[in-house]
């Protein structure tokens, strides 16, 4: 797969797919996972956009430098892949990690998107403790000790029995994250608090829930959605954290939806 390097020498793995000379629709993958968590959409959109997926720093293919890292290091990294790719302005989805990145890039470099879905995510995620703990199991016993619980909190029980080889592609992809990578990401939440600063981005925002999202309940979706003027709201039904996944057909719908208006 491709890479770019970033302004702080970190090796960034992407893929630029879909539609040649549609406009670009970028997106930013959650906490353990990587692009792959995104093939029901690349499904979905690449007829009529242009996809750019990347692993984001600490994730999948990508370097996983030392921690920690910080929200905006991660946002300046989208901003690295957008430069080397000669990218002036695209529309972004980021999911959970990826739309607390998106948060930072609306704040601070919102003349670089035009429309940005925010899915399944959070302004501020207290507890920081809970965050450093996070960290340090990984750091000392491996992505296997938290996996499990991980993936109860990503999808609800009915979408574990009905399509358990979905989920252990999910689970396989945390599994391979790199423990340091995880818990550099860990520590940018931790320190992460975005709740004023939100009310500054000026872009069409459409913020996505899913109704049973136990890691980003809908109470954060909605205190987004308040404080950016003008932000559409759009709570899935029978959805857990990766809604994208669990409700891609609803997912799917809503961001296309939004980005026809
Ligand atoms: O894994 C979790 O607990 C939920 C989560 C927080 C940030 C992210 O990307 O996933």
């Amino acid at each position: 797969m491709p890479t770019i390097t970033t302004d702080d020498g970190i090796e960034l793995t992407y893929e630029f797919e879909g539609a040649a000379d549609a406009p670009v629709l970028l997106f930013s993958n959650s906490l353990g996972t990587d692009l792959g968590m995104w093939e029901d959409q690349l499904e979905a959109f690449s007829a009529t956009r242009r996809i750019l997926r990347y692993d984001s720093r600490g994730h999948g293919r990508s370097g996983a430098p030392k921690g920690p890292y910080s929200i905006e290091r991660l946002g300046r990294d989208v901003l690295c892949l957008m430069d080397m790719l000669g990218l002036e302005k695209v529309d972004y989805c980021g999911l959970s990690k990826g739309g607390m990145v998106g948060m930072w890039l609306g704040i601070n470099a919102g003349d670089r998107f035009g429309k940005m879905v925010y899915a399944n995510t959070a302004a501020h995620m207290p507890t920081e403790e809970m965050w450093h703990h996070r960290a340090a199991t990984v750091r000392a016993n491996g992505m296997q000790s938290i996996v499990a619980a991980v993936v109860n909190r990503w999808f609800t029980e009915g979408f574990q029995t009905r399509e358990p080889e979905r989920v252990a592609r999910i689970r396989e992809m945390i599994l391979a994250t790199s423990p340091e990578g995880y818990a550099g990401c860990c520590e940018a939440i931790a320190a992460m608090d975005q709740r004023e600063a939100i009310k500054a981005i000026g872009n069409p925002v459409l913020v996505i829930a899913g109704a049973e999202d136990a890691a980003t309940p809908p109470d954060h979706a909605h205190q987004i959605a308040e404080a950016i003027a003008g932000a559409g709201l759009v709570v899935l039904p029978d959805a857990a954290h990766l809604s994208n996944i669990e409700q891609r057909d609803l997912f799917n719908e809503a961001v296309a939806n939004f980005l026809a208006d």
